[in-house]
């Protein structure tokens, strides 16, 4: 167990790290931030939710000087969703060292921002195509920074972002200190991101599983066309306080979001064709907790951390066993405990061994929930809001009635009726999800040029990318 006070913290950080309510240095943070001190080129590699953003944070801030208002740190990460939860936990480190943060993101207004750097901030953090755009505009000039971070980094350096990154870090001294973080990193990417550190020190937190302990894995094998039935029957057994439902495609997203809603749902969803007014919107009412089902593509794969998502469902599984990783992340954070439930169709049995070998956790196979199981959670939930209110008291108004009703008739049946109107019975209401594919067979899959555990490696992956980014996905 280490304290944040035996990290040779100055007083500024300490305070701001004991205001969050931090208590200790999670592992990642013990081991990166002396190093990171030091002013060493690191790859940090910890699971999700474990807080490798203070872990580069604290010690960034720690570095620089307040009174050059000169941007000295700039972070990058693979959506402006991240860019700004990264921005808002930086500021929270930072506020009493007077170190000034900004977030610089595409799909918002570039002149704001433009406004604002001219006020010097000292760390940027922003995704790749709005820095480089600002670097090409001049209006953001890195010739003074010595820390480079980039979170998610293997995202990062997968195909679709390496030029801009490369782009991004011709502009930045060559005397810096380049760091790499994220909770999985393939062999390939790694040496990928080497080529842009100096002697870098891996920092990889030594766990069995790739995934956290905390976060229980199931899977359910379901043909497509019976996937919809069996989300709304295990939301409505399991009743979870948050859910993040994953989807492969924009339009899956889009139909499923809507056929939530018709079963009366409160579900949004959230993907790259929607405007950013719109994406962060959801992602707010997400986060108050006034729509119950987020339903994403992977741009809310990475880094986002919502606290209170109890349950992930993957409709469809990841094609990547690192997109697994991070999908199911966004539970179990911070010490919580998760859920996470993956659909599988009969012939993508083999997608899911991949996962297993990769995370080297074993997921259990769950049993489709029947609709007699699925009106039993609902019950339950009525009798948790029954038994609160009652609780509650404040019931004189509805006293007389209820006398009346117990004298007209059988008491069980009267409470029968009541829990009968509350209840949400599971919802067969007739929806439209499109068919997807189901992912080329495991042997497919390796012909097909997808084999980068095998030696050929890197080029596949990078070229199988490439074309995945090209199809839309780029900011998915
Ligand atoms: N030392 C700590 N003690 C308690 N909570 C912490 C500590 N450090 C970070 N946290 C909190 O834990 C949560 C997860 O942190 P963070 O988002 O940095 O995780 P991460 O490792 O980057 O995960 P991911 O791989 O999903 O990006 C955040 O809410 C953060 O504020
Ligand atoms: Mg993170």
């Amino acid at each position: 167990m280490t304290k944040f006070s035996d990290l040779n913290l100055s007083p500024s950080i300490l305070k701001a790290v004991n205001r969050m309510g931090f208590e200790e240095a999670t592992p990642i943070q013990a081991k990166t931030i002396p190093l990171s001190m030091q002013g060493k080129d690191l790859i940090g590699q910890a699971q999700t939710g474990t807080g490798k953003t203070a872990a580069f944070g604290i010690p960034l801030i720690e570095k620089i000087d307040p009174r050059d208002h000169t941007v000295q740190g700039i972070i990058i990460a693979p959506t402006r969703e991240l860019a700004i939860q990264v921005s808002e936990e930086l500021y929270k480190i930072a506020i009493d060292s007077r170190v000034r943060v900004l977030a610089v993101y595409g799909g918002s207004d570039i002149q704001r921002q433009i406004r604002a750097l001219k006020k010097g901030p000292q760390i940027v953090v922003g995704t790749p195509g709005r820095v480089l755009d600002h670097i090409k505009r001049r209006t953001l000039k890195l010739g003074k920074v010595h820390t480079v971070i980039l979170d998610e980094a293997d995202e990062m350096l997968n195909m679709g972002f390496i030029d801009d990154i490369e782009s991004i870090l011709e502009t930045v001294p060559e005397e810096r200190q380049t760091l790499l973080f994220s909770a999985t990193m393939p062999e390939p990417i790694r040496r990928i991101g080497e080529r842009f550190m100096k002697s870098p020190e891996l920092i990889k937190v030594q766990a069995r599983e790739m995934t956290v302990p905390l976060i229980e894995q199931y899977f359910i094998k379901v043909p497509e066309r019976e996937k919809f039935d069996v989300l709304s029957r295990l939301l409505d057994v399991q009743s979870p306080e948050l859910a993040i439902v994953f989807g492969r495609t924009k339009r899956r997203v889009d139909e499923l979001s809507n056929a939530l809603t018709v079963r009366g749902y409160t579900a949004e969803g959230i993907h790259g064709d929607l405007s950013q007014a719109k994406r962060l919107s959801v992602l707010r009412k997400f986060k108050e907790g006034k729509v119950d089902v987020l339903v994403a593509t992977d741009v809310a794969a990475r880094g986002l951390d919502i606290s209170g998502v109890t349950h992930v469902y993957n409709y469809d599984i990841p094609q990547d066993p690192e997109s697994y990783v991070h999908r199911i992340g966004r539970t179990g954070r911070a010490g919580k405990e998760g859920i996470a439930v993956t659909f599988v169709s009969p012939r993508e049995m083999g997608y899911l061994r991949i996962v297993e070998q990769t995370t080297k956790k074993r997921m259990n196979p769950m049993r489709p929930p029947t609709w007699d199981e699925a009106l039993e959670g609902q019950q339950r939930l009525t009798m948790e809001k029954l038994n609160e209110t009652i609780e509650e008291g404040n019931l004189d108004e509805y006293r007389a009635t209820a006398v009346d009703l117990v004298n007209e008739h059988n008491a069980v049946e009267v409470i029968a009726a009541a829990l009968k109107i509350i209840t949400k019975e599971p919802d067969k209401t007739p929806v439209h999800i499109t068919e997807e594919k189901p992912l080329p067979s495991k042997r497919d899959h390796f012909q097909g040029g997808r084999g980068r555990r095998g030696k050929h490696g890197q080029s596949s992956y990078k070229g199988h990318r490439k074309t995945q980014r090209r199809s839309g996905n780029r900011r998915p």
